[in-house]
């Protein structure tokens, strides 16, 4: 059986001094024998504060975003060793709020994959549909077509050990979970998808994020084809995503 994991997006909130607070608060709470992985990603200037506070813990942290080339003239951008100097295991790519936002392309996203997977850290892909596209019925489509461009671009093998987060748009920030069927319908088409390459069925994990807080996470969890989550507002509260990370103890 797959281990679940829990990543925290704190997105861009937080500041040192709430920062100490809920690290400290979970680095209290989490147990060390706990049975899951768990993940903070924190904007860049905390990523030397997460370390110091979790290091000790059994809970890893990463960023939110990564640059696509390895060093040079590129303003504002952030590396993936200035990453793994700050002891960064995972990265969130391609998250929706930076493709729209930013108009980032699928192209963009499957170098940040790469880059990320080639330093030994773990990326974390965003894929998921708007909610014109769920109610056309064409989801299923969407997702694909940002599946395939990475798969185009380097092989499905690129998967192996890797982590798919499953986040409808319609379900970010809204408080409107997607049902457990729905997700799991989506994580079993993704799965399915990556059916071929045996070492990536193995080792992909596919997670849920949009809306998850501790009333309907342990549903989503139980699904079968749900790895865990990706929990953005939930992740700022230390006793809510500790309650969350417990649920995925099954
Ligand atoms: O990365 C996290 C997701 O965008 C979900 O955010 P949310 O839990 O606040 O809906």
């Amino acid at each position: 059986m797959r281990r679940k994991i829990v990543v925290g997006n704190w997105k861009m909130n937080g500041s040192l001094a709430s920062n100490e607070s809920l690290l400290k608060a979970l680095a209290e709470k989490i147990p060390q024998t706990i049975p899951v992985d768990i993940v903070v990603c924190a904007p860049y200037p905390y990523l030397f504060q997460t370390q110091s506070y979790l290091k000790n813990s059994p809970i890893r942290w990463g960023a939110q975003n990564v640059a696509k080339f390895e060093s040079g003239a590129f303003t504002g951008e952030v590396s993936v060793s200035m990453l793994k100097e700050f002891g960064a295991s995972y990265v969130i790519i391609g998250h929706s709020e930076r493709s729209t936002a930013y108009c980032e392309s699928d192209e963009n996203i499957a170098t940040k994959f790469m880059m990320v997977k080639k330093a030994g850290m773990t990326p974390i892909l965003c894929v998921g549909e708007t909610l014109i596209e769920r109610e056309a019925g064409i989801m299923e489509k969407v997702v694909s077509k940002q599946l395939d461009t990475i798969i185009e671009m380097y092989g499905e093998e690129i998967f192996d050990e890797t982590v798919i987060a499953y986040e409808p748009v319609w379900a970010i920030g809204t408080n409107l979970a997607a049902s457990p069927e729905q997700a799991q319908a989506m994580h079993q088409f993704i799965r399915e998808k990556l059916s071929s390459n045996t070492k990536v069925v193995k080792s992909l994990k596919i997670i849920y994020g949009g809306s998850v807080n501790p009333q309907n996470a342990l549903q989503l969890f139980s699904m079968p084809d749900v790895d865990g989550g990706l929990v953005g507002r939930a992740s700022l509260n230390a006793s809510d995503f500790e309650s969350i990370c417990h649920s995925a103890e099954i």
